[in-house]
């Protein structure tokens, strides 16, 4: 058959160019590949037609009596016979059945005709079945109007895979044969073998023998995202993996797998898994029957949904135990981080700030002071002959001493001054919104403080040791930076040693 509109044409050769030359050259040689036969193409021109009728259908069908015979086979058959009378002409049978359906039958009745002869085959059509009937029933839950289209739409969402077969039959012998190649994975070979997979094939097949515009669609985008608000296609794109999961040989594993991925989608709630599996149990038999197909094994849906939420069940208690470990590593991650991060602050001997600490703190303060005009002192402390009491009372003892001046400068700060060692005896205390003269006095109760307390006991007898302070205000000097503010209470510290040691000079005083 030939495309035979100017939209369809478009739509055809557009598709023509992403397939891989060397199929459509292979199909469009092969003479394996169905034909359709005249009636089939009379359907399908009537399915183009926008105000197509059931009557359009029968015309169009009932000259050729395998088709009629099959037409009205399906529209008779438990599916749709119900409690009305059997249809014994064509235009009640295509009534019965709407356009969409009647269209599946005859496509499928034309193409597939003695196919389920092999295997593969013969598993690509429980396949389509399987997901016709889950489409259609989920379409009568989320998209009504639309459930006639989307069970032959899904009947024939991959068509493609049967075209390959055809095509190639060696290779497909390979690529389709394992029963237990999930759709996924079949998709990944054809990429591979061919370039592209069966829905361009198929959507390019269906394009070739002028189908409807929304059918191709469709099965070009069957393997879609099911976050999107088209019913239909979430419909469709839902039918492949039920019918592969009620296929499959341990089918409550495979369901479970699937209703875990969707159970966060929002569509998933609108319908009910035990009315699907209820819904295939009794539709398959009579519908496989009515298109001349082997059913697919029967499946008990009730014990196959028990089994399934069982899983499910089991699958979220592990997930709710691995959560539950996770956020504990986490909590206790955290927790080290804290710990990390706070001894990168601290100086382990005297507990205070660490010189690192120390330079961050003076660098975001000095900035601090400049866009709000406040101002700050820093007090450089340097711990006098230091290098003697080491060399008298040993090194531990000096040690001692350090930990017990820290703790004094501790006891001496207010909350909001960072006090902290800068180096061996050398301390730094920051002192915001403190002018010169306060910070001088700070200063002065620390030397106060060391000449009354000593700082360490060797022997029973009481060490005391005295500082050489500097002190540096903002407001004295035209500081360009931090390191310049603590420079010049250096400068001043060393003024005081330079001085005699055990006193407090100040900077630009
Ligand atoms: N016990 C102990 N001693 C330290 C530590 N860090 C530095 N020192 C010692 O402190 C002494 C500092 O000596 P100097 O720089 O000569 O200064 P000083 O002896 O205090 O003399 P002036 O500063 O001039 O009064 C050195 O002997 C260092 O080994 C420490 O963590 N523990």
């Amino acid at each position: 058959m030939t495309v035979n509109t100017a939209a369809s044409e478009t739509r055809y050769t557009t598709l023509a160019d992403q397939l891989p030359s060397f199929i459509s050259s292979t199909l469009l040689q092969c003479k394996r590949l169905p034909s359709l036969p005249a009636a089939a193409l009379r359907v399908l021109n009537v399915a183009r037609t926008a105000d197509a009728t059931c009557s359009d259908y029968a015309k169009a069908i009932e000259h050729d009596p395998a088709l009629t015979a099959r037409v009205m086979s399906v529209a008779n058959s438990v599916h749709y016979l119900r409690t009305a009378q059997p249809s014994h002409t064509c235009f009640d049978a295509t009534q019965r059945l709407g356009l969409d359906v009647t269209l599946a039958t005859v496509l499928s009745f034309c193409l597939f005709e003695d196919d389920h002869d092999a295997h593969s085959r013969a598993r690509f059509w429980q396949r389509a079945i399987t997901a016709a009937a889950a489409a259609s029933y989920l379409a009568k839950q989320l998209c009504p109007h639309q459930s006639g289209s989307i069970f032959t739409t899904a009947l024939l969402q991959d068509i493609g895979i049967l075209a390959l077969q055809k095509a190639y039959p060696a290779d497909a012998d390979l690529l389709y044969a394992d029963d237990r190649s999930s759709h996924q994975h079949i998709i990944q070979v054809e990429k591979r073998y061919f370039g592209c997979d069966h829905t361009l094939v198929g959507a390019w097949l269906m394009a070739k023998w002028g189908a409807h515009d929304e059918l191709i669609n469709a099965i070009y985008h069957s393997h879609g995202s099911l976050e999107t608000d088209d019913m239909a296609a979430v419909c469709l794109r839902m039918s492949g993996p039920i019918a592969d999961a009620w296929l499959s040989a341990n089918p409550s594993q495979a369901l479970a797998d699937v209703l875990r991925q969707w159970r966060t989608l929002p569509t998933f709630n609108n319908w009910a898994v035990d009315g699907l599996l209820a819904h295939l149990q009794q539709t398959l038999p009579p519908l496989s029957n009515a298109l001349g197909l082997s059913a697919p094994c029967g499946v008990d849906s009730l014990a196959l949904l028990q089994n399934a939420q069982q899983l499910l069940f089991e699958h979220t208690l592990s997930l709710s135990a691995r959560l539950d470990a996770q956020y504990k590593a986490r909590e206790t991650l955290l927790n080290d981080y804290a710990k990390l991060e706070q001894r990168s602050r601290i100086d382990p001997l005297t507990k205070l700030a660490n010189r690192a600490w120390l330079e961050e703190q003076l660098r975001e303060r000095f900035h601090l002071c400049l866009t709000t005009k406040r101002t700050m002192s820093v007090v450089f402390i340097d711990l006098d002959h230091f290098k003697v009491l080491n060399d008298q009372y040993g090194h531990q003892a000096g040690d001692r001493v350090l930990t017990h001046f820290g703790k004094t400068l501790t006891s001496l700060i207010r909350s909001g001054d960072v006090a902290g060692r800068y180096g061996g005896e050398e301390f730094l205390v920051i002192l915001p919104d403190e002018d010169a003269d306060s910070a001088k006095c700070f200063a002065e109760r620390i030397t106060r403080r060391l000449q009354e307390r000593p700082m360490a006991r060797v022997d029973q007898k009481p060490v005391y040791v005295s500082v050489s302070i500097g002190v540096a205000c903002l407001n004295d000097g035209g500081f360009g930076n931090e390191q310049e503010l603590i420079d010049a209470a250096d400068q001043s510290m060393y003024f005081t040693k330079r001085s005699g040691r055990g006193g407090v000079s100040v900077y630009g005083h």
